[in-house]
């Protein structure tokens, strides 16, 4: 029961809507059955500013588009000498600068620690306001090392590991990762609330 002892009946599984395949693959990995869901792979236009902000506007785009309950996601890549750029805007850095492009951009700083941030939003429709739930991973960027296939994982090193995400395995990145500790905040979220499963 949720706190207000009412029951939330979802009008429909949940939409996840993203654009990128290897972030629907982690997705389904890490939720597994735990949230019924399914997705629609649209790129939404993204508005400037702070992340959760990004994320709830995308969010509002997307219960439009879907006319029901949806989950998106928007990502960053923090840089603690750049003051948390690229952040948002890491996916424009990489698509024109590419891996090396990311670390010279701390050239000129001792300082190459970075967090990787996601946060989730979830609308249960239209007119929902969204909410949000953030998730953290701190590490430190180097040169890449690992499979280049999803994004700036070859230039990510988490702390506490000698690999980077790109060269850890898929099931230990998902223990660990910004994606990871957020969903586990959307997943405690659907269980405190109660959510009913779609009929
Ligand atoms: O775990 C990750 N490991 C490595 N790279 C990652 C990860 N997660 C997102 N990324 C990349 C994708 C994009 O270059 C940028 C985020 O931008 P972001 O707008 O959130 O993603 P997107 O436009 O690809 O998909 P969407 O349609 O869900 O907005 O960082
Ligand atoms: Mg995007």
């Amino acid at each position: 029961m949720s706190a207000m002892g009412v029951r939330m009946q979802l009008s429909s599984p949940v939409t996840f809507v993203t654009g990128n395949a290897n972030k629907l693959e982690e997705v389904k990995m890490i939720l597994g059955q735990t949230i019924p869901f399914r997705s629609v792979k649209l790129d939404l236009p993204e508005l400037q500013g702070e992340p959760e902000d990004i994320s709830k506007e995308k969010c509002r785009l997307a219960a439009k588009e879907v006319n029901g309950p949806v989950l998106v996601e928007d990502t960053c890549l923090c840089f603690n000498a750049l003051k948390g750029l690229p952040g948002p805007y890491v996916k424009w850095f990489l698509q024109k600068t590419g891996h090396e492009g990311l670390n010279n951009l701390l050239a000129a700083y001792e300082d190459k620690s970075a967090y990787a941030l996601c946060v989730f939003s979830l609308a249960l429709g239209p007119d929902a306001e969204p909410l949000t739930f953030s998730g953290r991973t701190e590490g430190k960027i180097v040169p890449a090392r690992g499979p280049g296939d999803f994004g700036w994982d070859p230039v990510f090193q988490p702390d506490g590991y000698d690999l980077t995400f790109a060269e850890m395995k898929k099931e230990d990145k998902n223990k660990i990762s910004h994606r990871r500790r957020a969903l586990d905040k959307v997943r405690e979220h659907f269980y405190e609330n109660d959510y009913a499963p779609p009929v």
